[in-house]
């Protein structure tokens, strides 16, 4: 699926504006503040998810009109089927789907949408819980009856977790919890090891150094039985547990870990160099989308060039264009020289060619 056109009036700072996307490569160029991140979040809402920064759904509408109007947001879509998405945003957030009542989840099932946000280096060197997050998102997107699982998971967890800190050890809720915390790593797993063949894929077009990535489960070893591996941990852990009185074993402790020759990526490598490793991560996921879906997603990318050097800005720009992707990027850099695609200015919430 890809954009075609959209309209937003009252959405933040963006002035009421009809845009066609071009269905390959687009570039926003505009200085700070001028609403490159505001755009990209209102092309992600359209898809089903938030933006980069999660806010009250009434900051989203212009603050001229809080409390006074709504902001709204539209689009249609081309690709394998022709699709009409409007949404109304004051209080609250309504879905239209060609012209039916939708919501969310059904709008990520539609139009699957990767977005790579400026905070997402991270992805390298922030705590393994933003490495989750990714995992996450992307096997969500896949199957959506995997944000089901991982929630009813979650849920037993804080149960887990209260339990332990009154000093219990509930096996009723270990009983409960294996069969989804299996579920979860297999499935994870399936989606790493498909995340991994499509990095070799790309990495070395867009890398000059060599990364493995890898599940690190949450667990006291690798099992090829999930069930097992998870009772095996939980009795591993169980001196600990109590101890801490926190849960130590399970797919909520799991991580992708990334290094270079044995050593972590976050210690190895540059600022810039991270960088250069998350969007590669973000282009193998966008990979692993279309294997799995039948479908190329939509690829959303702030602050496309920030820190890289001219070389990887321009083997960047090829991966994008070669993922065959309808990719809608922004930058405050106004000297990217040659593109091969269409090239947008923004300025006070205003787009032009
Ligand atoms: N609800 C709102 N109503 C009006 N303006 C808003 C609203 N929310 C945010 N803004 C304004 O939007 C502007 C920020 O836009 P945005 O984050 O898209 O900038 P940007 O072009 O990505 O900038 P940078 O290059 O610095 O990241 C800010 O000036 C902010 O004041």
């Amino acid at each position: 699926m890809k954009f075609s056109q959209t309209y937003w009036l009252n959405y933040k700072n963006l002035k009421p504006e009809r845009v066609c996307w071009y269905e390959g490569l687009n570039l926003i160029v505009g200085p700070n503040a001028s609403g490159k991140t505001n755009t990209l979040e209102a092309l992600s809402m359209l898809c089903g998810w938030w933006g980069s920064r999660r806010k009250k759904l009434k900051d989203l509408v212009n603050w001229q009109l809080q409390g006074r109007g709504v902001a709204r947001l539209h689009s249609k879509f081309c690709g394998e089927e022709e699709l009409a998405v409007s949404m109304t945003i004051d209080e609250k957030r309504v879905i239209e789907i060609s012209g039916k009542q939708g919501n969310a989840s059904i709008l990520r099932a539609f139009i699957p949408c990767l977005s790579f946000w400026s905070d997402d280096v991270y992805l390298v060197d922030g705590p393994p819980y933003v490495r989750r997050n990714f995992l996450n998102q992307l096997c969500a997107l896949i199957v959506p009856l995997y944000a089901r699982r991982l929630y009813d998971y979650n849920k037993l967890l804080r149960h887990r977790n209260h339990s332990l800190k009154r000093g219990q050890y509930d096996s009723v809720i270990i009983k409960t919890m294996a069969p989804l915390a299996a579920w979860i790593w297999s499935y994870r797993r399936t989606i790493v090891d498909l995340l991994k063949i499509s990095f070799k894929e790309i990495s070395p077009s867009l890398l000059d150094f060599d990364v493995e990535i890898d599940m690190k489960e949450g667990s006291c070893d690798l099992f090829e039985d999930p069930l097992e591996g998870f009772y095996k941990s939980i009795a591993a852990f169980k001196n600990d547990e109590m101890a801490r009185r926190v849960s130590l074993a399970g797919p909520h402790r799991d991580d992708l870990s990334m290094t270079i020759t044995g050593r972590p990526a976050s210690e190895a490598l540059s600022r810039g160099q991270r960088r250069k490793l998350a969007v590669t991560l973000m282009l193998s996921a966008a990979k692993v989308v279309e294997f799995k879906m039948r479908k190329r997603p939509i690829i959303l990318l702030d602050e496309i060039t920030a820190e890289l050097d001219s070389e990887a800005k321009s083997s960047l720009i090829n991966a994008l264009f070669n993922s065959g992707c309808q990719v809608i990027a922004a930058t405050a850099d106004d000297r990217i020289g040659e593109f091969p695609g269409k090239v947008w200015h923004i300025d006070q919430g205003g787009l032009s060619v």
